[in-house]
């Protein structure tokens, strides 16, 4: 080996080992702190022990404390430290995934803290005092190569510069089945849209790969960071475009030690509803517009299909009958009477209940008979109260919409999207979404029975317990617990034996005595960590803590919508509802909206999600697709739209005319590199009919926020005539590649990508 290369990779080795002190420092000091959460932990349990009317809010709030911060150390193993920045007055820090402190002083700082921000906006031109950025690469806690930018040279002296770029080593790295984290290489304009203040609304924008997704995910858990006292505990709200996708970066926050923020595809905003299917563009079109709100206002007054037709009562001897045209008549008096102050028509049993009166009233011969008792005494007829019931039931969002399968309801072009019941697409669930508004929530059901004692969920873990429960636990021996504790109140340990049932059940009731109890016999339960045990039944029941089971609806403090370009009308209607009160960031590309629907214009859509100010930030430099690839996708990007500069020349491009696109498929399958991921991507019914076992096959309208380090493009004419705006949809096709791009077709190309 020539010597010099020799004193090059020892000087490496040299400051390899010299990061490694510092990173052994930090995971020492890491251990130190898990040791405290722990104890915190144990100290939580053994307050509660105690029983105190305080002891249980203290060790709530101890206990949780202690697991969050477990949590987030855990989390973090994977390249914990993974910067260091050198300032010019000979200052110098660390930057990792979390702020680690030995007392006073901070061994590591968090990447989102404004001391960090120069690690990511510092440049040759504005080096904001900093001479050397160092990334550095671990491996669990092994540090295992560096690499350096300097950025003031003239003040950089005899500092060592190593490493080819980080950024350029990262975007190499072949793509895994989930999205990696950013955090050690996030580029300036990104960092400035991350750090962007919560308040308002920011827009965000750039082209294809231009790191939009992972800004906004970075964002999320910045705000986190920054105000978290006000945005913990799931007031983050971030949507996607699909199931596949919210998949795909699924891993991302939780990556940085974040896992409050509420994640979903538009298709499961409506809880209890996941679709995943899109309707074709004809029908998304005539579901996404506004044009539905009349649709759905008009059918939420209508009659029932179980609605019955004839309702048949005696009073004073006569017989009343109100057949189908005087109940129709009696729904519009309701209908008029609610709509004039508002009721909706979940909260309208009482008006029904006084136009049907009205009607019957209407058909006796009254005489001396008088209004008021009428009322009264009809309205409380069990056979009254029935037909009521069945004639003006609660009402779901998902029993109504399915009404339009029946094409007299006002829908005709939708009737057949409904013929198979309840088999929601995506473009259905803004039009749940709006029937569940239009209609209110329903009447409540009548309360069930309360149980003697019930068990109260804590997170995913153990169970509290609303009385006593006897159980030969997890510590060998018999050990009782009391309501609301995790923690036994007494421990038999081996002085009773494990199969001695009955002579722990009259120790465990002594001890029950003593608290106030007596025992009058025993049922099967389980204690609060899920052994089999031992319910005491008691002379008198102990009050058992009302549980409201009603669900709280959700306030999002921030929501961050992600492909905005492509939302409906119907869709934004949905979004704003949960951003009422919110903060927002969109994220979006105009070039890539594939919605029949979609706004033309940014502020056009701000002003559908019922915002005004935005705070606009364009990201402009591409990391995934290289530039020949960027360069030809370019090609069928809409006019008036410019296209991405891509961070990478090059690039493998590949476009063939072939006989047999299915054996050539399978032929360029063959061909690549089995450790890089790949995705076959074509239009969505020729995506059905592929059989490629083993093969990723992804439908053209599922493949947007997605990307594999090779894809191969069958028949772009195809998946430009699937839709109207099929153009759109090739070029979000055509820009997932990180590597290589192969386009094959039997058919002739369309006139943009020819010649
Ligand atoms: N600063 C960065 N460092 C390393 N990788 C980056 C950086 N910025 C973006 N990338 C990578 O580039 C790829 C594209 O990023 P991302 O999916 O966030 O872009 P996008 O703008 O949302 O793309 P699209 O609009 O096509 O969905 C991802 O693999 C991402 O990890």
């Amino acid at each position: 080996m020539p010597a010099a290369r020799t004193q090059e990779t020892t000087a490496e080795e040299r400051e390899i080992a010299a990061e490694q002190q510092v990173v052994d420092r930090v995971y020492a000091r890491l251990d130190v702190l898990r040791g405290q959460a722990k104890s915190l932990e144990g100290e939580g349990h053994g307050r509660a022990a105690g029983n105190s009317a305080t002891g249980l809010v203290e060790r709530d709030a101890i206990v949780h404390r202690a697991a969050a911060r477990m949590r987030e150390l855990n989390s973090e193993e994977e390249g914990l430290v993974f910067g260091r920045l050198d300032f010019t007055d000979g200052e110098t820090y660390h930057i990792g995934r979390l702020g680690v402190r030995d007392g006073i002083e901070p061994l590591l700082v968090d990447w989102r803290a404004p001391a960090a921000a120069p690690f990511y906006r510092a440049t040759t031109g504005d080096p904001l005092d900093v001479v050397r950025r160092r990334v550095i690469f671990c491996r669990g806690a092994r540090v295992v190569g560096l690499d350096d930018d300097v950025l003031s040279p003239d003040a950089a002296g005899d500092l060592r510069v190593l490493g080819e770029g980080a950024l350029l080593a990262s975007l190499r790295r072949s793509r895994g089945p989930h999205m990696r984290d950013i955090v050690t290489t996030i580029q300036r304009e990104q960092d400035e849209a991350i750090r962007a203040p919560a308040r308002g609304v920011t827009l965000i924008t750039g082209g294809p790969g231009t790191g939009k997704t992972q800004v906004a995910l970075h964002r999320a858990a910045y705000l986190l960071y920054a105000d978290r006292g006000r945005f913990t505990g799931g007031r983050i709200l971030v949507i996607g475009p699909s199931t596949v996708f919210t998949d795909y970066i699924g891993r991302v926050l939780p990556s940085l030690g974040e896992d409050s923020v509420h994640l979903r595809a538009i298709g499961e905003l409506v809880d209890g509803v996941t679709a995943t299917r899109r309707d074709p563009a004809e029908l998304a079109a005539v579901k996404g517009g506004e044009g539905m709100l009349a649709v759905l206002a008009e059918l939420i007054w209508q009659t029932p299909p179980t609605a019955p037709q004839r309702l048949r009562l005696v009073y004073a001897g006569q017989v009343l009958t109100l057949d189908a045209d005087d109940l129709s008549a009696a729904r519009r008096v309701v209908r008029a009477r609610c709509t004039a102050d508002g009721t909706l028509p979940n909260a309208a049993r009482p008006a029904a209940t006084a136009a049907l009166v009205d009607a019957l009233w209407s058909k006796l011969d009254a005489g001396q008979l008088d209004r008021e008792l009428f009322g009264d005494e009809v309205g409380d007829r069990p056979e009254f109260r029935r037909f009521l019931h069945a004639w003006w039931p609660a009402l779901t969002p998902a029993a109504v919409l399915a009404w339009l399968a029946d094409p007299t309801r006002g829908a005709p072009a939708l009737a057949a999207s409904y013929a198979n019941g309840r088999d929601w697409s995506v473009d259905d669930v803004p039009l749940l979404d709006e029937l569940a508004g239009l209609l209110g929530p329903p009447p409540p059901a009548p309360r069930a029975p309360k149980p003697e004692w019930q068990l109260r969920e804590l997170g995913g873990g153990p169970r509290l317990v609303d009385t006593f429960v006897l159980s030969c636990g997890l510590r060998d021996g018999w050990e009782l617990y009391a309501p609301g504790l995790l923690t036994p109140i007494a421990v038999a340990g081996a002085t009773i034996d494990n199969d001695a049932t009955g002579l722990a059940q009259r120790w465990a009731e002594a001890i029950i005595l003593r608290e106030g109890h007596q025992v009058v016999g025993w049922t099967d339960g389980y204690d609060p960590h899920g052994e089999e045990g031992y319910v005491p039944e008691l002379a008198e029941p102990l009050p058992v803590e009302e549980v409201d089971d009603t669900p709280v609806p959700e306030e999002y403090l921030h929501v961050i919508v992600d492909e905005a370009q492509d939302l409906s009308p119907m869709e934004c209607r949905m979004v704003a509802r949960r951003a009422a009160y919110a903060s927002m960031t969109i994220v979006g590309d105009l070039g890539q909206a594939t919605h029949p629907l979609a706004a033309g214009a940014w502020p056009e859509l701000v002003a559908r999600l019922g915002k005004r100010e935005v705070r606009e930030l364009d990201l402009r430099t591409g990391y995934r697709v290289p530039q020949t690839i960027a360069d030809y996708a370019a090609r069928v990007l809409a006019p008036g739209i410019a296209p991405t500069r891509s961070y990478q020349p090059g690039g493998s491009l590949v476009v063939r005319r072939v006989e047999d696109v299915a054996a050539a498929v399978r032929a360029a399958v063959a061909d690549m590199p089995p450790e890089a991921t790949l995705a076959v991507v074509a239009a969505d019914d020729t995506a059905a009919r592929l059989d490629l076992p083993g093969v990723t096959v992804v439908p053209a309208s599922l493949v947007k926020g997605l990307e594999y380090d090779h894809v191969i493009v069958l028949e772009p004419a195809d998946i430009v005539a699937a839709e109207p705006r099929g153009l759109a949809r090739l070029y979000v096709a055509l820009t997932r590649a990180v590597a290589g791009l192969v386009v094959l077709h039997h058919l002739p190309l369309p006139p943009e990508l020819a010649g």
